[in-house]
Order: C-alpha cells, then structure tokens, then sequence
C-alpha cells in the first residue's frame, strides 16, 4: 500500500470518497480510449513554412478525413478548398472576402463542414480534453457544435449559434479557431527526431511555433546541439552556426530573428577580405532576406572571415582534447602557401584559394587581437539574446540525446557500433562508455554544460562537448569520420570533401544490428522499432528509408530545400496511430502564390505495420502510469473505508 504520507498528499485534491472514486472512473474511461496518433518528424532545417504545412496537414491525414465524409457529396474542388481553409485559414479567409459575393453565406456553410471534420478528428479523445483544446472564449459555443445531439431539434440548434456568430462579426475568428483546433486534433503527440537548425530561412519560427504547441519532445540532432554549444558561449560552436547560416544567407534569423549583432564581423571582413574575390564562399540563396538583405559578395567575404577563425579556433580544441582523437583535423599548419598546396592525412592537394591574410605561419591557430574582438562581440551577442536562450532552454526542456516511447527507441544519428555490430567503447571525461550508457553519460553531460559549466574555466569551455558531437568520428550525433569544411571550402577535386559514414549505416541495413540495439536499450524488436533520421534518403535513387528488415525507419526524406535535387522528394513523416504504423511520403512543398491560390499534394501513404487489434491508451506508456494512478487512488479510497485517513465534504 501506498505510503501515507503520499495518500495525505493526494487527500488534498481529492478529499473524499466520491471524489477519489470519480478520479477512479475518470482515468479508466481515459484507459479504454484508443492510443492518440503519434507523429515523428526529423530533420526539419529551418523550413518553418514547409514545416508548418505539415502538421497543419496531419500530414494528409486531415485530407483523408475530408474524403471520408465529402467524397461523394462535395467535388474534388470544394474538398480541396476545405482542406485549404484547415491548412493556412487566413489566407483562404482573405481570398474568399475578395472573391465571394455572400461571404456570410459561405461562412455558414464551411462552418458546417468544418464541426463535421472536427467531429472527426476528436472521437479518440475524451470531451473534457477535447474542450481543453478548444481557445478561451469560442470554446463553449464550439463545444456545443460538436456535441449537439438532440437529432429533432439540431438542425435549429446549429443555426441559431451560427447565424449569432456571423452577426456578432466573429466569424473569421471562428473559422480560424476550428481550422486550428482541427490541425491540433488531428496529432496527439509530435516527436522530433533532431536537426531543426541550419540551411532554411528560419528556425526560430519552428521554434516559436513549436514553444505554444500542444505536446512534443526532441531528441537532439548534430544541427540542434552545435547551437546549444553556442549558446553556452562556446566558440567552436559558435563559429560553426554562424559560418553554416552567412553561407546560406540568413540573415534575418541571425539578426532580426535573434538579435545577434553581426556588424563587428562585417567591418572586420570588408576590411580583411575587401580585396578578396572569396569566390568560394558566395552564399547559397534558398529565401531572400526581407529585412536584412546583404550583398552577395559581402556575405562571401564573412563567411571566409568566419570560417578562417573557425579553424583556428577548433584547432585549439583539438590540441587541448586529445582523446577527441581528432588531430588529423589539424590543417592550418599543413598548409604550403609557397606551393599552394595542403597535406591531408599524408596526401598534397593543390589550393584554390592562397590568401590567409590572418594566419600566421608560426602559430596558425592563434587568433588575431581584431578577431578576438568580433570573436567577444558575438559571444556577448549570443549569450544575450533572450529569445535565443529561451529556444535553446525548450530544447533541453523538451529534448534528449535519445527516447524511448510506446515501445519505440528515437534517436537522431547513430549509436557509434564497429564493423563487427559491436558497441564502440568511447572514453570521454576519464571514464569509458558505450552503447546506452554512452548516451545516457552525453545527455547528462550535456545538461550539465549548459546549466551548471564548470566554472573554473572559461566561459563557454564546457560546450567543448557539444562541438565534438556535432562532428566528432565517435558521436552519436555525426556517424562521420570526419567533417570536410575545409576541404569543400579550399580544394577543389571533389576526392578530399569525402565524409565516410561509420560502420553503423551499413549494418542497419541487416536485421540483426538492429535488434541488438533495441535490446541494449531494453525493448523488444517483436514489436518495437527504431526511427532514425539525419541521413536524407535519395529515393530516386532507389533508396528506400525502410531499414533491418522494417525494424528501422530513417525518417530524414529531405524536407531542406538545399537537399531536394539530391533526394528527389520533400520529406517523411512517420505515424503510429491506434491501428497502424505508416510512413508518409511528401512532396515538395508549393509557397501561397500571389493571388492567394495554393496548390497542395497529399502524400504518399505506405503502411508499414498493422497492429492486431486496435492499441488502446492502456497499452501506452501513457496507460502504463495512469494505472499506477489508479492503483494510488483505489489506496486512497481504501484509507478513507478504513478511516486511516478524515475525509473532508
Ligand atoms: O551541404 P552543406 O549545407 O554545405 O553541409 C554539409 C555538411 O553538413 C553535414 O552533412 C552535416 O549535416 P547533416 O546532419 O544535415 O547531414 C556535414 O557532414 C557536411 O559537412
Ligand atoms: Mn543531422
């Protein structure tokens, strides 16, 4: 029996007998609904539009829906304008006062159409949290919509609270809020598996929209822990995310988005490189910048500046962490500028860019005073931005290097194996770790450098970690043997920007590997399955992201715009709802034209596992501690029959 002082504790919510056993009732009604649908999503590069479009979509769930209950009444057009108006409702709101002669009329009619999609998605769930989703004020007046169910009299019913909506001048509002509440419906709980950073426009849209979103957890992508890095102050990671963002052109995110002062490295770069064609560092331009537009060529010369102080600085890394094992990295000092050569790991390679006007050949990784000083600048920039900080705190809040759920293990990279299928030993910290206790020791670590670094250090030195496990060859994270920055950036035969994968991408393609990690982690490959992403998968290549037998599932199709020639797609989604599990396969997302008109693709549904018979809450990890619950509150019951405990009326 539960100890008493505990069952005192829980007296205080629940003070009699009746309460505690409605509690009783309440959780048990929860454990008989079916599972909520569980969706994974992965490598999300700061493509917030595409993104969004995703969820809002049920990634094609929603559109299914409409189907089921429209296809033989409404034309593929109206469906499509229905699913338009739950997906983006502003912008069908704004096309529909231009373009509807009786707008009231037409509300009234989507208005109907909406309860009924509505209806739809929220039978899994109970009506009280169902209304917990509904928004403050228009909650009750849609809960009544949706639950009306006097058949003689509905018909009245509905159009008295509609026709009152669109006389009050509310019905915009409310179109909005049952398109939103529908998209939230439709998804119980949201999984990304890592890389919300890097390439695309604007992650910290991702992150905003994500901060206010009902249920999601992260397990840590190499993208997401070198910003974590950063945001503890530490420089290695810092030149990477600012270096990986000027080179594709994000300025609005670094600046306006972040507020990070980026104009003492821009003065420093005019002045250094001002006569440097950096021809080699024109950035890539996915998305113009609206607020913040840099000319091309000066945007080359800070990425050149920036990167020059990123391999000075994770040379110093390198040297003050030998069991980094990362010595090969070293280059700056392998540089013949006479020749024009650098020697790689024993090989010399010809340059394509001599001008190091800052590294001097005596002590290459020494930076200068001017670069100390942008190097403070930014720090400073960083460690103040509050939005920034605040996004990062989610992502530990919210986040893990791995998880495990309903049977499933999520995990963004790798968990580093030898060609054997062996756990590769790490030693790291003085100890030596490997296979869960690896990245149970990393996840720790990682806290702890964010929230209490070692203060007999430097600021920022703590993060050193988060730098190699955003490329170190044994991190989870990477599964690389190394990062070919430089060479992509310096030499041009394409042989030196190799970046091979370590053993654990190939022995996923066979079943068993896969099962002994499963097992390491304590689950069981009869039913569990591992989602993986970071590795886009080139399906026109053939590749298909169905790993070990259906065991494995890498869930990285490309939804960055930057890989999309490479894959030839725009992304996956993985679903495990209350019957199956099923891999969504997206096309490339299509931006609102002018005119108000956006076209849309459903995607591609494979089913990949169909479950015996429908899971219901009870079989979730969820249901696992609502029944201990239940067990605490039959102890509470018990205590008040046996008058252990006074009951209060
Ligand atoms: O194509 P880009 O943007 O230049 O980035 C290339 C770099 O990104 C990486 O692939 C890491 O990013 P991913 O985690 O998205 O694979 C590095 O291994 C590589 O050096
Ligand atoms: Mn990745």
């Amino acid at each position: 029996m539960a100890d008493l002082k505990y069952l005192e504790l829980l007296a205080k919510d629940y003070p009699n007998l009746e309460a505690a056993s409605a509690e009783i009732i309440n959780l048990n009604a929860i454990l008989a609904l079916p599972k909520g649908t569980e969706y994974f999503l992965s490598d999300l590069h700061g493509e917030h539009e595409a993104f969004i479009h995703m969820l809002k979509s049920a990634s094609g769930t929603i559109r299914m829906k409409i189907d089921e209950h429209y296809g033989g009444i409404l034309s593929e057009q109206d469906r499509d304008d229905l699913a338009a108006l739950i997906y983006n409702p502003q912008a069908e709101l704004k096309r529909r006062h231009k373009s509807e002669a009786d707008f009231n009329k037409w509300c009234t009619t989507v208005i109907y159409r909406l309860i009924t999609i509505c209806q739809s998605v929220s039978t899994k769930y109970t009506r009280s949290k169902v209304r917990k989703r509904l928004p403050g004020n228009l909650a009750y007046a849609m809960d009544e919509l949706l639950h009306a169910d006097d058949e003689a009299n509905k018909n009245h019913y509905y159009e008295a609270i509609i026709s009152s909506i669109i006389e009050c001048g509310i019905a915009d509002r409310f179109i909005v809020a049952m398109a939103e509440a529908i998209s939230d419906l439709a998804v119980d709980h949201l999984h990304i598996i890592g890389d919300i950073f890097d390439r695309g426009a604007h992650p910290d849209q991702i992150m905003d929209f994500l901060m206010n979103y009902h249920d999601v957890d992260f397990q840590w992508g190499n993208h997401d822990i070198v910003w974590m890095g950063a945001a503890t102050g530490n420089w290695a990671c810092i030149t990477n995310i600012l270096r990986m963002n000027i080179s594709y052109n994000n300025f609005d995110m670094l600046e306006v988005g972040y507020g990070i002062n980026l104009r003492p490295l821009a003065t420093f770069a005019e002045r250094v490189y001002g006569d440097d064609p950096c021809e080699k560092f024109m950035p890539h331009i996915l998305d113009e910048n609206i607020y913040d537009p840099v000319s091309p060529l000066h945007a080359a010369q800070m990425h050149k500046a920036i990167a020059i102080m990123q391999f000075k600085i994770e040379g110093q890394r390198i040297k003050a962490h030998p069991e980094y094992g990362m010595e090969k990295r070293l280059l700056l000092d392998k540089l013949n500028l006479k020749e024009g050569t650098v020697t790689v790991e024993g090989k010399v390679w010809p340059l394509r860019d001599t001008n190091f006007p800052t590294v001097d050949p005596e002590d290459p990784y020494r930076l200068t005073p001017e670069e100390e000083q942008v190097m403070d600048s930014l720090e400073a920039s960083i460690l103040n931005s509050e939005k920034l900080q605040r996004h990062i705190q989610f992502l530990f809040s919210h986040g893990a290097l791995y998880k495990k759920i309903n049977g499933n293990l999520l995990y963004h990279g790798c968990v580093p194996m030898d060609e054997q299928g062996e756990f590769v030993d790490v030693t790291l910290g003085g100890g030596t770790y490997r296979g869960k206790a690896l990245m149970d020791y990393l996840d720790k670590q990682v806290r702890a450098a964010y929230f209490s670094p070692d203060e007999s250090q430097e600021v920022g030195r703590s993060g050193d970690l988060m730098w190699y496990l955003w490329e170190g060859s044994n991190s989870p994270l990477f599964g690389k043997e190394k990062m070919t920055t430089f060479e992509r950036l310096f030499i041009a035969d394409k042989a030196s920007h190799k970046e091979p994968t370590r053993p654990y991408y190939k022995l996923i393609r066979q079943k068993e590997p896969v099962q002994h990690i499963l097992r390491e982690f304590g689950l069981d490959p009869n039913h569990g399955k591992i989602l993986n992403g970071h590795v886009p998968v080139k399906i026109k290549d053939g590749e298909s992201p169905i790993k070990g037998g259906g065991l494995l599932y890498v869930i990285d199709g490309g939804i960055s715009k930057a890989y999309q020639k490479q894959t030839g797609i725009a992304g996956y989604t993985f679903i495990f709802n209350s019957r199956f599990m099923a891999l969504a396969e997206h096309k490339p997302y299509t931006p609102l034209q002018p005119d108000g008109t956006q076209t849309f693709t459903s995607p591609t549904l494979q089913i990949v596992d169909t479950l015996p018979e429908r899971m219901l809450i009870i079989d979730t990890d969820q249901g696992a501690e609502l029944v201990e619950q239940v067990n605490d509150m039959k102890a509470l019951c018990d205590a008040y029959r046996r008058g252990l405990l006074k009951q209060q009326y």
